[in-house]
């Protein structure tokens, strides 16, 4: 079954609509949610739109309930994270190359598979409606194009198709990447960061867990709650499951709800990665805080982690200066930290230049440095990333890291301690990156980050490898893939 052929027959069925006394089909009516969830695909392929701000202004606009919202969401993010997955599909089952299949048909066609693979929607329904989705937008003659490839699909388990992806393959990487729906670039690019720590084995289980949206975590600022978060869980919705020591697990609902139930001034419990907690906690917890200190978070927007550098430092006066290139950006930080911490000054400025440290000989004695990176340490969390990114983005940001690094480091008083994070896993963002400083910087040695996470972390951190930075991971740890390197100023 072939588009072509569809199209060809298509002009004839018009020619004939006149004459065709039969009786016609009833038309099948489209879900909201199905509309609703093709459109925010367009929007990501069309305007470059994030999904999870294209989602919920497309379920707004169709002005969708929760559970037609639910649908929708779990149709467009599904969709967009198994993409590569379906498009491997579509291209077995079309007998064609998805870059020869107009855009809008081929959205139809995902979405359809993604309705017969890996959701209950009965077959007839999946198909039916995609037909109709298909004449509504796009055009009429792929309607038999789009019934034919469809069929073809559900007539397959998800286990067969996943087979036939792996026999078809050109190589074992190429196998991965199709059926675990990532990018071959970054299926290399983990590999490569998982035998770096000796656990190359643990690929399959890594790109699985990127394909499992993650659960909410939340963090209850250090300073308003005394001790582990734990006892604020109630074993239900709230759990006190990951490694942060602020950090509670949501099963479900609407995190703002559970938020409110937990009665803390505004702000003081927020969503918060516990990767992201541990990272902040790391730079503020390896060695107790001395008054008169100066702190400095170079690269703070939107602010999660200045509120939790913040937070810590209730009750002594230790300023903290927090620097956003992105004036916007800036904006964030200040109203991330309004409410939950007094003794953070906002700023934007460029922070390889001095203004960022207010003077060209200012020192700090505690520095993050959470860098700008490519982001493949979050992929569970946005769908369409692994899309956008390319390798060749990788050389403009690991020259940005090692600039900002060299800046910060120039501004490290003796005995200061620096974080270098990302959310990234990426050994030129992580590891070549941190020995690369190490060798521009003799004056500087890096501290044992692993230990230090073990002190802070509740429970007993995974983290593998012999080098002295920290690895976070989705599969071992429940968080996104965060690294952390710790510096201190020796000379
Ligand atoms: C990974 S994000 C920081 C996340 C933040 N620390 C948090 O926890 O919410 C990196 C930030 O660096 C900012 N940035 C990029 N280039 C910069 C530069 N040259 N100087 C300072 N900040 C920069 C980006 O705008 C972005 O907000």
């Amino acid at each position: 079954m072939s588009e072509r052929r569809g199209r060809g027959r298509g002009p004839r069925e018009n020619r004939n609509q006149g004459q065709d006394r039969r009786p016609r089909a009833p038309r099948v009516e489209i879900s909201p949610a199905r509309i609703a969830a093709y459109d925010v695909l367009r929007d990501v392929e069309d305007r470059d739109a994030y999904a999870n701000l294209a989602l919920p202004s497309r379920i707004r606009e169709a002005k969708l309930d929760g559970r037609d919202a639910a649908l929708a969401t779990e149709l467009a993010s599904g969709t967009l994270r198994e993409r590569g997955r379906y498009d491997r599909i579509i291209e077995l089952a079309a007998n064609r190359a998805v870059g020869d299949i107009d855009t809008r048909t081929l959205n139809v066609l995902r979405l359809g598979a993604h309705q017969l693979l890996s959701m209950r929607t009965a077959a007839h329904a999946a198909v039916n409606e995609s037909v109709e989705l298909q004449r509504r937008v796009a055009n009429q003659s792929g309607a038999g194009f789009v019934n034919g490839v469809l069929r073809t699909i559900g007539r397959s388990t998800p286990v067969e198709w996943d087979a036939k992806i792996v026999e078809t393959a050109s190589s074992p990487d190429e196998a991965l990447a199709a059926r675990d729906s990532h990018p071959s670039w970054v299926v290399r690019a983990l590999r490569d960061a998982l035998r770096a720590e000796g656990r190359e084995q643990e690929l399959e289980d890594l790109l699985a867990a990127n394909n499992e949206p993650p659960r909410v975590s939340l963090v209850v600022l250090p300073g308003w709650h005394s001790g582990d978060a734990e006892a604020l869980a109630d074993g239900d919705d709230l759990t006190a499951n990951g490694p942060s020591p602020f950090g509670l697990e949501l099963a479900g609902g609407d995190p703002a709800r559970a938020i409110e139930a937990l009665g803390f001034p505004e702000g003081v419990v927020r969503v918060q990665d516990q990767g992201s907690q541990l990272a902040a906690l790391a730079l503020t917890r390896l060695r107790p805080v001395k008054e008169g200190e100066r702190w400095l978070d170079l690269c703070a927007g939107p602010g999660g982690k200045t509120a939790v550098l913040g937070a810590e430092l209730s009750g002594y006066t230790v300023p903290v200066r927090a620097n956003e290139v992105s004036e916007h950006r800036a904006e964030l930080v200040r109203r991330s930290v309004a409410a939950v911490a007094d003794s953070v000054d906002v700023v934007s400025f460029d922070g390889r230049e001095s203004d960022a440290y207010g003077e060209a000989d200012a020192q700090f004695d505690r520095i993050l440095v959470d860098a700008p990176c490519s982001g493949l340490g979050a992929l569970r969390r946005r769908p369409e990333a692994r899309w956008r990114k390319q390798p060749s983005d990788l050389p403009e940001l690991t020259a940005l890291q090692g600039e900002l690094l060299d800046a910060a480091v120039a501004h490290l008083a003796p005995g200061g301690a620096l974080a270098y994070v990302t959310c990234s896993p990426h050994l030129a963002e992580t590891r070549v990156t941190v020995d690369r400083l190490l060798k521009r910087h003799s004056g500087i040695r890096e501290l044992d980050a692993k230990a230090v996470l073990q002190s802070v972390a509740r429970g007993d951190l995974d983290l593998a490898g012999t080098s002295l930075s920290a690895q976070l991971w989705p599969h071992r740890n429940g968080t996104d893939a965060m690294f952390i390197a710790l510096f201190e100023r020796v000379s």
